[in-house]
């Protein structure tokens, strides 16, 4: 699966992924449909959906993934679920590679349940039924192999890929993850643990389907990364709304401008409410947002000699 998602980035000229975490509130009220007004989490939910739905036909042809984050939809429960499922298999069905943020973990026969639903199959019987079947899932590493190797197991039988939080991008991540012990820091050791989980999934791209998380906030953290870990490739949330820049990107990404995809979701959704495209319906805004991104970036590899 990494090398499609690689592929797709070096076709589109774009190492974005739009994140659809999609919350009611951001729908302008004008696009907001009273057919479905039956309780106000199926009103809610089918809201979303058709929202995101306008959003995916807008930025199709300008980015290769969307990364669907699951809080935005079990906020609203089961509806909020069922739009979580059916915005997968739209995004899919207009050929964008769907990263599923779950961030599921737990010990190895409960991770397995996760797999199953979010990359692998459920078994019901004699049938194997794929349940979410996104092309990627975010997963946590704290419980160590035998809570990652499920997961690891559906990449391989499926053709799928994770992304294992390494160095995340919000303030507090340093607690815990800058610890320093021997030398290494806590988030150094779960990147030695990304290699080797996924030691056995290196594409021809020379990146492996287990990558990693690390927010575009730590740029130098990302360049302590890179330095040991040329293999792995790297989900960059943070550029946007969390204040990470172009340059801060570039420590993941080689000369070929591949080794990353950077995710914005907030200044993407709610673009239409920047004075900067003050007129677009939300649908042009955020294409015409995800086009500046896809500049700045392009503009910010050319300087340090990448090039797709
Ligand atoms: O795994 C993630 O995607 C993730 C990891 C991380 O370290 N930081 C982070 O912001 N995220 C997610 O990336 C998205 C960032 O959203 P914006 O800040 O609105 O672009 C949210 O869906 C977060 O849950």
């Amino acid at each position: 699966m990494i090398d499609k998602l690689i592929e797709r980035i070096a076709e589109k000229q774009s190492p974005i992924c739009v994140g659809l975490d999609t919350k009611f509130d951001y729908i302008p009220q004008e696009f907001l449909s009273r057919e479905f007004e039956k309780d106000a989490l199926t009103y809610a939910a089918t809201n979303i959906f058709q929202y995101n739905c306008a959003l995916i036909d807008a930025v199709a042809d300008i980015v290769p993934a969307v990364k669907v984050q699951i809080a935005y939809y079990e906020m609203y429960g089961c509806e909020g679920m069922k739009a979580f499922r059916d915005t997968i298999r739209y995004a899919k069905n207009a050929g964008l590679i769907v990263i599923a943020d779950v961030k599921r973990n737990d010990i190895g026969a409960t991770a397995t349940a996760y797999s199953s639903a979010y990359l692998g199959r459920t078994k019901i019987g004699e049938e194997e039924i794929p349940v979410f079947d996104a092309d990627f899932a975010t997963v946590n590493g704290y419980l160590g192999t035998d809570g990652i190797a499920p997961f690891v197991e559906d990449c391989r039988k499926y053709e799928k890929g994770i992304f294992v939080l390494v160095k995340t991008s919000n303030k507090s991540s340093g607690e815990l993850q800058d610890i320093e012990i021997e030398g290494k820091t806590i988030y150094d050791r779960m990147a030695d643990y990304v290699a080797r989980w996924g030691e056995d999934c290196i594409g021809v791209y020379g990146y492996s389907s287990v990558g990693a998380v690390i927010g575009a906030t730590y740029p130098q953290q990302a360049e302590r990364i890179r330095e040991t870990h040329p293999h792995i490739f790297v989900l960059i949330p943070g550029y946007g709304a969390q204040g990470g820049s172009a340059e801060g990107l570039i420590p993941n990404f080689d000369k070929k401008g591949f080794g990353g995809i950077v995710n914005n979701s907030r200044a993407i959704l709610t673009a239409y409410q920047n004075e900067k495209y003050a007129g677009l319906s939300f649908e042009k805004a955020a294409r015409e947002a995800t086009l500046a991104m896809q500049r700045d970036i392009l503009e910010t590899f050319a300087k340090h000699g990448i090039a797709y």
